[in-house]
């Protein structure tokens, strides 16, 4: 389906061998279906009925540190907030699913140190650091977000430790930093990034963290959304 827009259809995972249990997770999905739930219902509900496909557990995290420097001494960025390129071509954050057995935040920080080197005796997420979770029916998954606000300094460290972690070069392709200003064209800077390709609702959790941490007032937040999708209707298809 080179150059067509809609969907290419189901693939044939056939020969995908240790991939096929898991490669559905993280395919497009033109039909998001992300259902905020509390985390107490994410873990307590038995999910699924019996015989089917059960539910698994995802978990994913934002690191960042409260910033300030100014760009070319004009734009302010508020904060470095970290992403990543990931293998598949989106952006998201770091983490992943839990294996068999295991807790969310223990799943959670094995994930972050294979992917991002993450020191967990300097850094561990908490049930304190937990912000949302979501259900996907659709993908069978529940989704859990955390947050931390570390120094810049510690944040710094954390991003140079990425590109030692053993996932660098497979499943992460690079730290990414949101552009956090907006130039006075009123679309470089954060509004065209949020026209990237972003995974599942890692952009909504993305956002809802910069107003929940008082990076940027929901108002702010709500005229660069404007100005992206202005951005988008001029020079995307
Ligand atoms: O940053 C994120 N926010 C929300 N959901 C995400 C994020 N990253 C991945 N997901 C969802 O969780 C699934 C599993 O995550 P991931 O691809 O990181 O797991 P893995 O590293 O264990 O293969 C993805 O396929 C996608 O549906």
């Amino acid at each position: 389906c080179w150059l067509q827009t809609e969907n290419c259809g189901e693939p044939d995972v056939s020969e995908w061998g240790v991939l096929t249990a898991t490669e559905g997770y993280g395919r497009p999905d033109s039909q998001e279906d992300y259902e905020q739930i509390s985390y107490e219902d994410a873990m307590g509900k038995t999910w699924g009925k019996n015989g089917e496909k059960p539910y698994r557990h995802a978990a994913h995290a934002m690191i960042y540190a409260p910033d300030g420097k100014k760009l070319w001494d004009m734009y302010e960025n508020k904060a470095v907030i970290l992403m990543m390129m990931r293998f598949d071509g989106y952006i998201g954050f770091p983490g992943g699913i839990m294996d068999d057995g295991e807790t969310v935040e223990f799943g959670l920080n094995r994930e972050l140190e294979e992917e991002i080197g993450l020191d967990p005796t300097r850094h561990s997420f908490t049930k304190e650091d937990h912000v949302l979770s979501y259900v996907t029916h659709n993908k069978r998954l529940l989704l859990h977000f955390y947050c931390k606000k570390v120094t810049l300094e510690e944040c710094l460290e954390i991003e140079k430790r990425t590109i030692d972690a053993d996932e660098y070069g497979w499943e992460v392709l690079g730290p990414i930093r949101v552009p956090m200003f907006t130039l006075n064209d009123n679309e470089r800077g954060l509004p065209i990034f949020l026209s990237n390709k972003f995974i599942g609702n890692a952009k909504e959790e993305l956002l809802y963290c910069i107003e929940k941490e008082n990076i940027m007032t929901k108002e702010e937040i709500q005229v660069a959304l404007e100005n992206c999708e202005k951005f988008k209707a001029r020079y995307m298809r």
